[in-house]
This record gives structure tokens, sequence and C-alpha cells, in this order.
């Protein structure tokens, strides 16, 4: 089945409240809902004729005699059929309503996550993210699909109880006195469920964020022997999760034996008051047995108010939650009228200033041109900026003050796609996906070839290990790429960047977890394969270093010595100490 773009989108009015945001939603696929409402309306009509048939039958045919027995028998059987047909369909419609519009509220999620910027995910965790996608929004597309069926079937016992009305009224008030006390107790008994169940739920996420870590970390677990130490949080969140179960269990066991009674009670009722009107010649035993069936079938639709109110709750805080996601702006966004032309690979930071959403002073004044085809190796002592440097020039953060040039141009006047197209980025702990390793180079060009693909292996130094790999370039890696080794990840890492063949590509310390040699082979492939090619090499290593045509000396946020690796060595003390500090051979 091909993908299908959301039809609707959240109301972005925030004064509105979160029904009203939601109604596009459900206005987008208000003809699947509106078919499957009044399918299961229809269903539940046929329903109500089912009792009264039964009325007729016994009244006709078994105590007057005047009818014949297999006429309604053949009825009732015909109208179960129908009413079974209608109701499948129905559900089929109800189903897919829901899913179409999980599916929308996904999309619109996810697209949105997509646009945030780096520092949105510098501040929320993945956890809650994980959980606001999955469960808040199923929560919300409950309430949006199944709630108006539920009110449905609520209406169709203002129906029943006008056929009721029409047969007997007296009987047809004794039969429905309980009906609303069902309603009253059932929405009594879903409040006192409410925060208990949502402790439940928060809790089961709790428990889900230690499982999740222990299976993250297991090789820290494992490496410090704390296997004892996980196991004991583990049971302290489950003993957390037990306990609300219990306090769950108590109110259910509470109510429900009282909810499910007091329909017995009704019968009882119809059966002593119909029975003396029966007696009295007021009525017909049919309209009794009729009446019973009335009772036995209207009280899971007064059952489920209370439910509904419940899922309404639920679904308000959970839609609360996403509206916070949707109602957070992307600041790092494209400018009406972006530039996107092919770079040449000419960077520069003018008095640059940044600061990370949470404060921290990264950048404080740093000034640094690098012309086209240029190799800079950045050195620096830790937290001194040079990631930070990188991650400016792909515009991942914008700057707090002055400006990063690509050619000339603010990167911020640059199409965010063409500048990420152009400006490569390989960090030190790459991410691979659970793809092929081809699938995992293409990444940035999904339509590449496998000679592409080979070629860009090639040059990055994975060939040779890639073709020993039990299915090749097709073998699947696990996830993160786990089963490959740091320097193997890296090494795809860089051919996924060489494949788009990007004008500015930044090794962010790219190559630490490769051997000396191999490292070497890479950089002198890159030279020949692409001159002209601007490149920025977040340095440790001196191998590394030796690489570049010139270095630059980071401290604090700032370029403080810049020069070739002799000239610096010579002449700049702090350079010394810096590759003395943390350089190695
Ligand atoms: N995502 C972030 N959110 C907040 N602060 C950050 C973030 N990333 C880095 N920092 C801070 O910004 C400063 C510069 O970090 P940066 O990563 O650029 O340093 P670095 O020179 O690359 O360090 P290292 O050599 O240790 O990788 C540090 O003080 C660091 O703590």
């Amino acid at each position: 089945m091909s993908r299908r773009a959301p039809r609707a989108s959240i109301d972005p009015d925030a004064s509105k409240s979160w029904l009203r945001r939601a109604l596009p939603l459900v206005k987008a696929h208000r003809a699947l809902l509106i078919t499957s409402l009044t399918l299961s309306f229809a269903g539940l009509i046929v329903q109500v004729q089912i009792p009264n048939l039964v009325r007729v039958g016994i009244d006709d045919a078994v105590v007057d005699r005047t009818g014949e027995l297999s006429t309604y028998v053949w009825w009732i059987v015909g109208l179960a059929l129908a009413q079974g047909f209608i109701n499948y369909l129905a559900r089929l419609y109800l189903l897919r309503t829901a899913y179409e519009m999980e599916y929308d509220l996904r999309n619109i999620v996810y697209a949105h996550l997509v646009r945030m910027p780096f520092g949105f995910y510098d501040r929320v965790q993945t956890g809650e993210l994980m959980s606001r996608s999955g469960s808040d929004i199923r929560a919300v597309q409950m309430y949006l699909s199944f709630g108006p069926s539920i009110l449905v079937q609520c209406l169709i016992a203002v129906v029943a109880f006008g056929l009721m009305l029409s047969i007997n009224v007296p009987l047809a008030i004794v039969a429905m006195v309980t009906m609303p006390i069902i309603g009253v107790l059932g929405v009594s008994m879903r409040k006192a469920i409410f925060p208990v169940s949502w402790l439940i739920q928060a809790r089961l996420a709790q428990l889900a964020t230690v499982v999740d870590e222990n299976i993250q970390g297991v090789r820290i677990v494992k490496a410090f022997a704390a296997e004892g130490r996980q196991l004991r949080s583990l049971a302290e969140s489950a003993d957390r999760i037990r306990w609300a179960y219990r306090q769950d269990a108590r109110i259910r066991s509470r109510w429900n034996p009282l909810l499910d009674n007091l329909p017995r009670l009704g019968l009882a009722l119809v059966l002593l008051v119909g029975g003396l009107m029966v007696i009295d010649g007021h009525t017909t035993v049919g309209t009794i047995v009729a009446f019973n069936s009335y009772i036995l079938m209207l009280q899971p639709p007064f059952r489920m108010l209370g439910m509904m109110i419940m899922m309404g709750q639920r679904a308000s805080a959970s839609a609360r939650r996403i509206y916070e996601i949707l109602d957070t702006p992307s600041d790092v966004v494209d400018k009406p009228d972006p530039i996107a032309v092919p770079l040449g690979g000419d960077l520069a930071f003018e008095d640059v200033v940044f600061s990370y959403p949470n404060g921290t002073l990264a950048l404080d004044g740093l000034n640094l041109h690098v012309r086209p085809g240029e190799t800079i190796a950045v050195v620096g002592g830790t937290g001194s900026g040079k990631s930070t440097l990188g991650r400016l020039a792909a515009r991942f953060y914008d700057v707090t003050s002055g400006r990063v040039t690509i050619d000339g141009h603010d990167v911020r006047d640059l199409s965010l796609a063409s500048l990420r197209e152009q400006v490569g980025i390989v960090p030190d702990e790459p991410f691979l996906f659970s793809l092929s390793i081809h699938d995992n180079i293409a990444y940035g060009k999904p339509h590449a070839s496998r000679e592409d693909v080979v070629a860009a292996a090639v040059a990055a130094g994975a060939d040779a290990f890639i073709r020993n790999l039990p299915e090749g370039y097709d073998t699947v890696v696990g996830e993160r790429g786990y089963t490959l080794s740091g320097g193997q990840r890296q090494r795809v890492a860089i051919a996924r960047a060489l494949l788009v063949n990007p004008p500015i590509l930044v090794l962010d310390d790219a190559t630490s977890a490769i051997d000396v040699t191999v490292e070497q082979m890479i950089h002198s492939s890159l030279r020949d394969k692409m001159r002209g090619r601007t490149t920025v090499i977040v340095a440790h290593r001196l191998s590394t270093i030796s690489l570049a045509e010139r270095v630059v000396l980071m401290e604090n946020g700032r370029v403080i010595a810049d020069g070739t690796h002799e000239s610096l060595l010579a002449s700049e003390p702090r350079y010394a100490e810096v590759l003395a500090a943390q350089v190695t051979a």
C-alpha cells in the first residue's frame, strides 16, 4: 500500500479546548466515521427489534396459538444474522477510522519532531518522547473514534425505551429504573479508578525506562558486574506497579459486584410488576421476556458511560502532552526565500558567540576562515568548542551573535536541505541504522548505485572489511551497528558522508577508533578523490593532525593560535601543552 500524506493537522490555536483543536482530524475522516456510526446505529435498530419479535412470538405462537412458531424463529434468526453482518461492517469501519486517525496523528507528531532543532533534543528525554508518540497518540485516537460510537450505543437506549413505552408504559419505567443507577455507579467507579490507572500508566512508563536503560546499557552493567543492583532497581519499580495494581483490584472488586447485580434487581422488579400485571390481565408473558432482554441489552451502554468519561480524561491529558510538542516552534528554519546554490567551500566564522539552549557558553568570539579546498585540524582542550564549530557550520544551531558564512552567504540565508547536503559531518560515535551496510552508506543518497557505494567505501577504507562480512554489502548490521567494531562503524560513517560528496567535510574525531595506517590511507584517498574539498578535522591524535595543512588551536571557545604544526610547536607553548595533555600518537 502506498504511503499517504496526513489528511489533517491539529488546529494551532492554543486557546481552544483540546477537542476543538483535534476537530480537523475527525473532520478529515468524517466519511469513514459517519459510515461506521450509521452502520452501528442500523445494527442496534435491528437488535432492538429482536426482543419485540420474541414477545409477539411467545404471545401469538406459544400462548394464543394463533401464529406459526417457526415464522418467528426464522425472522429472529434472519435479524440476528443481519445484525451480525451490519455489526461486522460497523466495527470494520470504526477500526479503520481509528487507525486512519492514528496514522495522521502519528505523522503530524513525527513530522514535527523531525523538524525540531538539535536544541530541542538536548532538552527532552527520549523515553518521554517515545511514550508521547505511542500511548498518548493511542489514547487520543481511542477517544476520538470510539467515543462517538459509545454515544450512538447510548442513543439506542432512547430508541429501546421508546419501543418499551409503546408496549407497556408502567413496565417500561420499571425496567429502566436501574439504568440511571448503573450509569451513575459506572461513572463513580471510573472516577475512583482513574487516579490509580493513571498511576499504573506512569509506573509502567518508569519500568519501561528502567528496562530500556538496562538493555541499552547492558554492556556497562555487565562490565561493572552491576546486574544485582540493576535487578534490585527493576524489582523496586515492579513492586510499585504491583501496589498500584492491587489498589486497582480493590476498587474494581468493590464496585463490580454492585454493577453486575443491579440488572438482576431490574429483572426481579420486571418479574414482580410484570407478573402481577399478567395475573391481572394487563400485559402478556411475552412482554416480560422481551423486557428482560431489553434490560440485559441496555446495561452495557450505561456501563460504558463511565468508561467514556475515563477515556476522555486520559485523552485530554495525552492531547495536552502531544500539543506541548506541536506548540514548540522550531527556531532553526528556512527563511522565506532561502538560497540553494552549489557551494565552493569557503567557510568563515565571524565574531561568533554561541551558547547552548541550557546556557553553556561554547563559543566566545570565534574568528576563523577556511579557504576552499583547505584541510585544517582543530585542536584544543576538552570543552574548548571544537565540536560546536562543526555543528554551527551545518546550522544544527543558530549562532547567538556574529555569523557563519559559506562562500559569503550567511548559513541562515541558505536552504537547510541544500546546506546540510553540502556540509557533511561525521561524528566520533556514528549512528548506524539496523539496515544493510549498503543502505547505511547510501542513507544520504538512497538511489545510489552499488558501484558508487563501493567507491565511497573504498575511499573510506571500509571496502575490505565489508567484503569479508558474511553477506558483504548486504549484511544487516545489528541495532546501532553494534555488530561492527568502533573503527568499522566510523569507516561506514565516513563512506556515508563521502557518497553525498559534500564540498565541506567536518570529521569530528571521526577516525579516533581507526588505526593509524588505515587513517592515513583514508586521508590520502580523500585528498586524491576530491581536490578542492574543504575539510575540517577535529583531532586528538598527532597522526591525524599531521594530515592537515594548517592547525587551529582553540581555547575557551576562541581561536588562540593558527599555523602549521611545526610553526605552532615552535612558537606557541599552549599548543605543546595541549598536545602533551591529550594528544596520542
Ligand atoms: N548539547 C549541548 N548542550 C549543552 N552544552 C553543550 C552541548 N554540547 C556541548 N556543550 C558544552 O559546550 C562546550 C563546548 O563543547 P564542545 O563539544 O564543542 O567541546 P569540544 O572541544 O569538542 O570537547 P571534546 O574535545 O571534549 O569533545 C562544553 O562546555 C560543553 O559542555
